[in-house]
C-alpha cells in the first residue's frame, strides 16, 4: 500500500471530524477471543479478491467464509486502569519535542520528555509512526522475526500495574514481546494502513485506552476493507484486539493527547529477554532492531554466491535479497576480487575499503541484524587468483554459496548467452566475441584442445568419446592434476572475456576442491539447481536462511531468473558431452562428503 499523501492524510482527518460529530456509532463490544490465526495470516488483499465466477479460477487462498467476515477486531475484557493512568498522566498532553521553545522544566516523575526517556530508558530511532509526532513510552519491543526481545529499564517501573492487564490478555503458552505507551497528538490521523511483516501473522496486537479525554472525539476504525471499517470503542478499560493486517486507522479529533497502552504477544516460547540499560541507544529500521552497542559486529560482505555461471545464481541472488533483513549490494556482480582487483592499493585495509564501497557498508554498520552480500559467478572457476584475495581482504566467516547444475545444460546455457546479440552494450562487451561465428559444438572441440595441452584430460578419448576409467581413477585427485588444473587457470581464465570455460566450469568438482581446501566445509553451501526445482524454492531458501543465520522467510517471487530460449543441443553432442561429464558427476558426493541421494550421482543420464 503507498504511503498516504499529506492532501490524502488531511481528507482522512476531515472526514473524521465529519464522522465524529455526527456521532457515528461504535460496533458492539463482541467477546470473541482471540483472533484466529487464519484470520490473520491471510492478506487482507488477498481478502479483498472477489469470490470467482463461474468458470473462473479461484484467486484467493482463503477459505470462502474468510473472505466475507475476518475477524477485525474483539473485546478481550475491561479493565480499571487508573492505577497506570496515574503513572503517566504527568506531561502526557504536552509536546516535549525538541523543536518546542517552551519546553516545561524537567520534571523526573514525567514519562514522556524524551530528556528522561534519554538518560532513564533508552533511546529508539524513530520508527515511522514518529512522523505523525507519536510519543512512546517503550517498554519492551522486538525486532519483525522475534529473535530478538529488549526489555527496556523503565519496564520494571510498570510492570506491577500493567500485570493484571497481561494475566488477562496473555493465554498461557503466550510470551509477550512488545509493550509500550503511544500519545496520538490532538488533531492527528494516521491513515488507513495496513501492517505488513512477519510479525503481524504471528503476533497479536492488543490495544488498551488509558487516557481518552472525550473518547467520543476519537475515532479508532478496522475492518477488511476501507468502506467497511467499524468504529471500535475507545473508552479507557476496553482491552480489544485488532488484526493489524486488516485496514484500520485513528484520528484523535480531541483537543488533547489520547495514550493507548499496545502489547503484542505471540504463542509459545520467544528468545530470551535482553536486558538494556539506561541510557543505550537502539536503532530501528523497518524490520530489524539492534543495539547501538552492537554496531560493526557482523563485517560487509557477509556472503558470497561463487557460481558457477548459468547455474541459477541470479534466482539465488534474488531470492536471498527478498529477505526483509538483506540489504542488496550497490551492484550484482561486484566482481571486486577479479578484474576489479586494484594492484596499486598496496595495503589490505586499502583493499578492502575498495572492496566495500560496492556495499551499503556504512548504512550496515548500525544494522548488525542486517547483512549483505556479492553474486559474482566468475569467482568459482578462477580460485587461483580470488581465494588468495578473498583470505586477505574479507577476513571472516564468509558464507559462500555455490549453484550447480546439470553440466550438460549449463554448457549449452552459456553458449546461448555468449553467442546471443542481446543484451546492453557493455554486457555484450564482457560476454566477449570469441565465439561469434562458431557451432557449439566448434566451441567444445577448442576448449578440449585447451584441457588436452594442459594436461588436464589425459583419461578422455576426444575422438571416440570415452573416457578411460582407470587412468580417470588414477589420475583424479592427483597432484599431476593438481598440476594441470593450475596450469590451465592460470593460461585460460581471463579477466577481459566471458567466452571461456564452456567445458571446465562444468567440472565442479575440480572448481570445488580448492575452496574446500581453503576454507573449512561449514563455510560453503553447495546447491543443486535441479533440487531447488524439485523440492521447491522454499525448501532450498530454508537451507540458505540456516546458512546464512537469518531467520527463515517465506520468498514471495519464486520466478525464475535471467532465463533464455534457444534451440536444443543435437543428440550426438548430448551424448558426448554426456560421457564427458559423467564420472566427474560422480565425485561430486565424494567431495562434498554427503551421503544425501542428491548428490550420489547427481544427474542420472540414460
Ligand atoms: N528457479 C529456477 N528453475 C530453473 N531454472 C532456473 C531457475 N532460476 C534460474 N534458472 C536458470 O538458470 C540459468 C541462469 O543462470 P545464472 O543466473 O546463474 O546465469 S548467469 O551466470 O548469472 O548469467 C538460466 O538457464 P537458461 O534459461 O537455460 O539459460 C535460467 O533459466
Amino acid at each position: 500500500m503507498a504511503p498516504s499523501t499529506p492532501e490524502e492524510i488531511a481528507a482522512q482527518h476531515a472526514e473524521a471530524v465529519r464522522l465524529v460529530e455526527e456521532g457515528l456509532q461504535c460496533a458492539p463490544r463482541q467477546e470473541l477471543g482471540e483472533i484466529p490465526g487464519p484470520d490473520k495470516q491471510t492478506p487482507t488483499t488477498e481478502l479483498l479478491q472477489p469470490p470467482p465466477t463461474e468458470g473462473e479460477e479461484k484467486k484467493s487462498s482463503a477459505p470462502e467464509d474468510l473472505l466475507l467476515n475476518p475477524v477485525c477486531f474483539t473485546t478481550r475484557g475491561s479493565m480499571d486502569v487508573t492505577s497506570i493512568q496515574k503513572l503517566v498522566q504527568e506531561g502526557y498532553n504536552l509536546n516535549y519535542r525538541k523543536d518546542n521553545p517552551e519546553r516545561p522544566p524537567l520534571s523526573p516523575t514525567n514519562y514522556w520528555d524524551p530528556r528522561n526517556a534519554f538518560k532513564q530508558n533508552v533511546t529508539i530511532t524513530r520508527p515511522s509512526h514518529d512522523a505523525w509526532g507519536i510519543q512512546k513510552i517503550v517498554l519492551l519491543f522486538c525486532d519483525d522475526f522475534a529473535t530478538k526481545i529488549f526489555q527496556l529499564p523503565w519496564w520494571k517501573d510498570f510492570e506491577p500495574s500493567i500485570k493484571p492487564i497481561l494475566d488477562m490478555v496473555l493465554p498461557v503458552d503466550g510470551t509477550l514481546i512488545r509493550a509500550l505507551f503511544a500519545s496520538l497528538p490532538p488533531g492527528v490521523t494516521i491513515p488507513v494502513h495496513h501492517d505488513t511483516g512477519e510479525w503481524v501473522k504471528r503476533t497479536h496486537r492488543v490495544h488498551v485506552p488509558i487516557l481518552v479525554n472525550d473518547p467520543s472525539k476519537v475515532l479508532f476504525r478496522c475492518g477488511p476493507t476501507v468502506e467497511t471499517m467499524q468504529r471500535i470503542d475507545c473508552l479507557p478499560g476496553h482491552m480489544f484486539e485488532i488484526n493489524n493486517q486488516a485496514k484500520h486507522a485513528v484520528s484523535n479529533c480531541d483537543s488533547d493527547h489520547r495514550v493507548h497502552l499496545i502489547v503484542d504477544y505471540i504463542h509459545g516460547p520467544g528468545p530470551k529477554r535482553t536486558l538494556l540499560e539506561a541510557g543505550e541507544k537502539i536503532v530501528q529500521s523497518r524490520r530489524s532492531i539492534d543495539r547501538l552497542k552492537d554496531m560493526d559486529s557482523r563485517p560487509t560482505p557477509s556472503y558470497i554466491i561463487l557460481g558457477a555461471q548459468k547455474a541459477g545464481t541470479t534466482s539465488l541472488y534474488d531470492y536471498i535479497n527478498q529477505h526483509p533483513w538483506v540489504i542488496k549490494a550497490r551492484r550484482r556482480e561486484t566482481h571486486c576480487l577479479d578484474w576489479r582487483w586494484n594492484d596499486k592499493l598496496k595495503t589490505t585495509k586499502k583493499q578492502l575499503e575498495f572492496c566495500q564501497k560496492f556495499f551499503y557498508t556504512e548504512e550496515l554498520r548500525l544494522r548488525p541484524s542486517c547483512l549483505t552480500g556479492d553474486s559474482t559467478p566468475s569467482y568459482l572457476l578462477d580460485s587461483r587468483r580470488v581465494i588468495p584475495r578473498l583470505k586477505a581482504v574479507f577476513n571472516w566467516k564468509m558464507r559462500l554459496f555455490v549453484m550447480v547444475r546439470d553440466p550438460v545444460k549449463r554448457a549449452l546455457s552459456h553458449y546461448a548467452m555468449v553467442t546471443s546479440s542481446e543484451g546492453t552494450e557493455a554486457q555484450l562487451k564482457t560476454r566477449g566475441s570469441e565465439w561469434r561465428g562458431k557451432t557449439f559444438r566448434q566451441v567444445i572441440d577448442d576448449e578440449l584442445v585447451k584441457m588436452q595441452e594442459c594436461g588436464l584430460v589425459p583419461y578422455w578419448d576426444t575422438k571416440e568419446g570415452v573416457t578411460d576409467m582407470e587412468l580417470f581413477n588414477k589420475f583424479s585427485g592427483s597432484p599431476l592434476e593438481t598440476k594441470a588444473w593450475d596450469l590451465y587457470l592460470q593460461k585460460h581464465v581471463p579477466l577481459n572475456t566471458g567466452s571461456y570455460g564452456l567445458l571446465t566450469r562444468g567440472l565442479y568438482v575440480l572448481q570445488i576442491r580448492p575452496w574446500l581446501e581453503a576454507f573449512d566445509a561449514d563455510h560453503l553451501l553447495v546447491l543443486k539447481l535441479e533440487s531447488m526445482k524439485q523440492k521447491g524454492v522454499q525448501s532450498t531458501m530454508s537451507q540458505v536462511w540456516e546458512h546464512l543465520d537469518l531467520p527463515n522467510h517465506p520468498v514471495d517471487d519464486e520466478t525464475p531468473k535471467n532465463t533464455r530460449e534457444y534451440q536444443p543441443m543435437d543428440p550426438d553432442t548430448q551424448k558426448y558431452l554426456q560421457a564427458f561429464f559423467d564420472p566427474h558427476n560422480k565425485q561430486l558426493a565424494s567431495v562434498l562428503q554427503s551421503d544425501s541421494l542428491e548428490w550420489n550421482n547427481p544427474w542420472p543420464y540414460e
